[in-house]
């Protein structure tokens, strides 16, 4: 690697930490910040990044260079080996293992059941898990301002709804003080696995030792306590996963009736999905493993992230109290002394939606993505960038195996796209007509020109589903309460989903004060 020639080496990026580690180290460091941002404020549109033992990695966030990676040319740029076998080695077959054909295959079973008249159908769930999520709130806040940790409600909270709305089961009715021990394990799960991604590339060598059976009494004699967390967390998520899919498939298999008793009443995405899969032609249907392997993908796929980004917003509006009444008193209007917003109105409340979007661009809680070219391939730019030797380079031709990694952050805060101020977090950016640089420059996100839920046949599958979820707890979160800040210094950490800490401390959590609010 070091002696041979590579077409990207002229393409402008930081000095590796060592030749061994590249710029890994950086990276892949949960206080990152500085690196992640430098990449989109230092350089053009494509930087190189040094990988493992002289390995050139790309960074992109240049628009078209994205919409190659994610649309045109996305089943070149398929998930690394690495990554997926790391995925199904947590997970199971699911969305995020599958690649090609069988990731086709299971996208066309599963858009329409992540359709918006389902989502309608769930507004009662949601509902009801924000409302016990209230509840459980003032009762601890009986005697005025209390400090609570955020994020532990806001995690159960997502993993409820996950439960209830996706998999048609109850994991925890949101009153103890102390979520269940799945919930926990699932709460551990990222901070977990991203404290091991530096070894993830030795993931394909390790797997070819022995069977099966013989890695998992090897793997049990590593003494690497978050290793073996890695493990319990997996094992519990996995034994979990496979009792509720049994009990939904014998629901089924009594009839109508048993379905209707089943938490959600078979409304959820789960058994929407086993019902598809019944009546779907023998080419369409999946087998019994990818629909066992979704239900993980799921709850790994849709509780840090939105309960991050809830988190998340909670803090700006503290930090924003302007903002937070703002946001409140259209609320407020919206219920008209009622209980409910119904859907069409609380989707379109401007100011809500501006807020969430502001908070999803500037804060994406996904940061970035990686993918590998899986041929030779040339990689488009929309502008040109100017390569060490002083040369302009119009088109990066990427040789088979390189890895790409998405700045999704970088591409939502692109000055170039958004303006100066494309660092400040400003809602009412949503309210007025966005800069002509970002509605011309086709950025390939599903969602607002931004790259938070990525885009073509691989963007995020449940993002109708977070936006519901983040405006229904924050409408009946801020109808009832008053958010500020702690004195406790909270940070939040760069991994594959971005999770607060207190300070330098490893263990995920958000404390803030928390009051009634006055008059209603
Ligand atoms: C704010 C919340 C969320 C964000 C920012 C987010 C972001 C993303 C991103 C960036 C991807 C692409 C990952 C990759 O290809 O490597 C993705 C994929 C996915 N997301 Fe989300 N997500 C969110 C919420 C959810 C929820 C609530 C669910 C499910 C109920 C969900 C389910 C999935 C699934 C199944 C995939 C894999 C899709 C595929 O490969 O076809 N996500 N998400």
């Amino acid at each position: 690697r070091v002696f041979i020639h590579s077409p990207l080496d002229k393409i402008p990026g930081p000095p590796p930490v060592s030749f061994a580690k590249g710029n890994l180290p950086q990276l892949y460091d949960r206080n990152g910040w500085d690196f992640i941002k430098g990449l989109g404020e230092k350089y053009g549109g494509v930087v190189k990044i040094n990988g493992l033992y002289g390995a050139k990695m790309l960074f992109v966030f240049d628009p078209a260079a994205l919409s190659s990676v994610v649309v045109k040319d996305q089943y070149v740029y398929e998930r690394s080996e690495d990554a997926t076998k790391s995925t199904r080695l947590m997970l199971g077959d699911g969305l995020l293992t599958s690649q090609g054909e069988t990731h086709r295959k299971q996208r066309k079973l599963m858009n329409p059941v992540f359709s918006i008249n389902h989502m309608r159908d769930m507004m009662p769930i949601f509902y009801q898990i924000s409302r016990n999520l209230r509840d459980a709130i003032a009762s601890r806040i009986d005697n005025g301002e209390k400090e609570i940790d955020v994020l532990d409600w806001m995690a159960r909270t997502a993993l409820e709804l996950v439960g209830q709305a996706g998999l048609g089961y109850s994991f925890d009715p949101l009153v103890q003080d102390k979520a269940d021990a799945y919930a926990e394990a699932i709460k551990a799960l990222v901070p977990t696995a991203f404290g091991l991604r530096l070894y993830r590339p030795l993931l394909p060598i390790a797997l070819k030792i022995g069977t099966p059976a013989i890695r998992r009494r090897i793997l049990k004699l590593i003494p690497s306590t978050r290793l073996q967390r890695m493990r319990e967390i997996s094992d519990a998520i996995d034994a979990h996963s496979k009792r509720i899919f049994e009990e939904k498939k014998q629901a089924l298999a009594r009839g109508d009736e048993a379905v209707l008793k089943q938490v959600g009443a078979g409304k959820d995405i789960l058994s929407r999905l086993m019902q598809a899969n019944m009546t779907a032609s023998e080419e369409d249907r999946l087998p019994e493993n990818e629909l066992l392997g979704q239900m993980s993908t799921f709850i790994f796929a849709g509780m840090d992230t939105t309960s991050g980004a809830l988190a998340h917003t909670l803090q700006l509006l503290a930090e924003h109290p302007d903002v937070q009444d703002k946001m409140r008193a259209e609320i407020v209007a919206a219920l008209g002394g009622g209980q409910e917003i119904p859907y069409d109105t609380l989707v379109d409340l401007p100011y809500l939606d501006a807020v969430c979007r502001e908070t999803l661009r500037l804060y994406a809680p996904v940061t970035t993505v990686n993918r590998t070219a899986q041929e030779d391939i040339v990689l488009p730019l929309s502008e040109p960038i100017r390569g060490t030797d002083g040369n302009l380079i119009q088109e990066i031709p990427v040789p088979k195996g390189t890895e790409v990694i998405v700045g999704i952050l970088a591409s939502n805060r692109n000055p170039a796209l958004w303006g100066p101020d494309a660092a400040e977090w400003k809602p009412e950016r949503w309210l007025e007509p966005l800069p002509d640089t970002i509605n011309t420059a086709r950025v390939p996100g599903v969602y607002s020109h931004l790259m938070t839920f990525l885009g073509g046949g691989r963007a995020c599958i449940g993002f109708k589903f977070s936006q519901l979820e983040m405006k229904v707890v924050l409408a009946v979160l801020l109808s009832s309460f008053k958010f500020s800040l702690s004195s406790k210094e909270i940070v939040w950490n760069v991994a594959g989903i971005q999770y607060p800490t207190v300070g330098a401390s490893g263990k995920p959590e958000m404390p803030m004060k928390i009051d009634r609010v006055k008059n209603t």
